[in-house]
């Protein structure tokens, strides 16, 4: 039986592809995209991912039970410690920790974080999870979409090391746990009677990851 995940991801098809179809995603798959589009998209996901471990601290509260308090704290902390990756990764693309610190934030950035901070403080955890796993779990598959490109894993592509990352077992396996933990949620407290609330969180949630990589091509502020 198709769990929670699949059910949402059905119902949003057309803004599932419009996500992980995105211009900017193919630019990154034949290493086509404009650096300058790239750098802006670095520093906004520095900001992104501040408030994404911020998002999985209000897990911590809202989580039902003790394991599911360990999940979140365990995602929660390896985002900050993810950190120093990002802040690595950005220093190999010219952008120094000042320019991250001193980053106005783009609106795109502030649209997606604040509906999925806002969505967990009004809701419970499912609601939060649910505005969560597009997030988490598009990214794995674009990454794996990507690698299976004819330039995906080419190392004349600059973004290769990007692709490689998403690809990875490593990210590979912790979206895959994102996953088993919306579908195991669900099966506890889904009704039918709150589906459709939940199937707007998540198209919602995937809207503006879109809406993230539009920010990163137009490189809008
Ligand atoms: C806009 C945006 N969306 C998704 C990711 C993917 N991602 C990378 S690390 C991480 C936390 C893992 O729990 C997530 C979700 C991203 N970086 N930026």
């Amino acid at each position: 039986m198709s769990g929670l995940f699949e059910r949402l991801k059905g119902d949003a098809a057309a803004a599932w592809s419009a996500y992980v179809e995105h211009d900017f995603v193919r630019g990154l798959g034949d290493g086509t995209l404009p650096e300058a589009a790239f750098r802006h998209y670095l520093v906004q996901d520095y900001l992104f991912l501040i408030e994404f471990a911020r998002a999985y601290a209000l897990g911590v509260s809202k989580a039902p039970t003790l394991a599911d308090m360990r999940k979140s704290a365990g995602a929660m902390t390896g985002i900050l410690g993810e950190m120093s990756l990002h802040i690595r990764l950005c220093a190999g693309w010219g952008i120094d920790a000042a320019a991250l610190e001193a980053a106005p934030p783009a609106r795109a950035m502030l649209a997606y974080t604040s509906f999925v901070l806002e969505a967990g403080r009004r809701g419970d955890y499912l609601d939060l999870i649910v505005a969560l796993s597009p997030c988490v779990v598009g990214y794995a598959e674009i990454g794996t979409r990507l690698a299976a490109r004819p330039h995906g894993r080419d190392p004349a592509n600059p973004y290769a090391p990007w692709i490689a990352e998403y690809a990875g077992e490593a990210y590979q396996a912790l979206a895959a746990e994102a996953r088993a933990e919306l579908d195991r949620i669900g099966a506890v407290y889904l009704t039918e009677a709150r589906y459709p609330r939940l199937a707007a969180l998540f198209a919602q949630a995937t809207r503006l990851e879109a809406d993230f990589w539009q920010m990163g091509l137009d490189q809008a502020d």
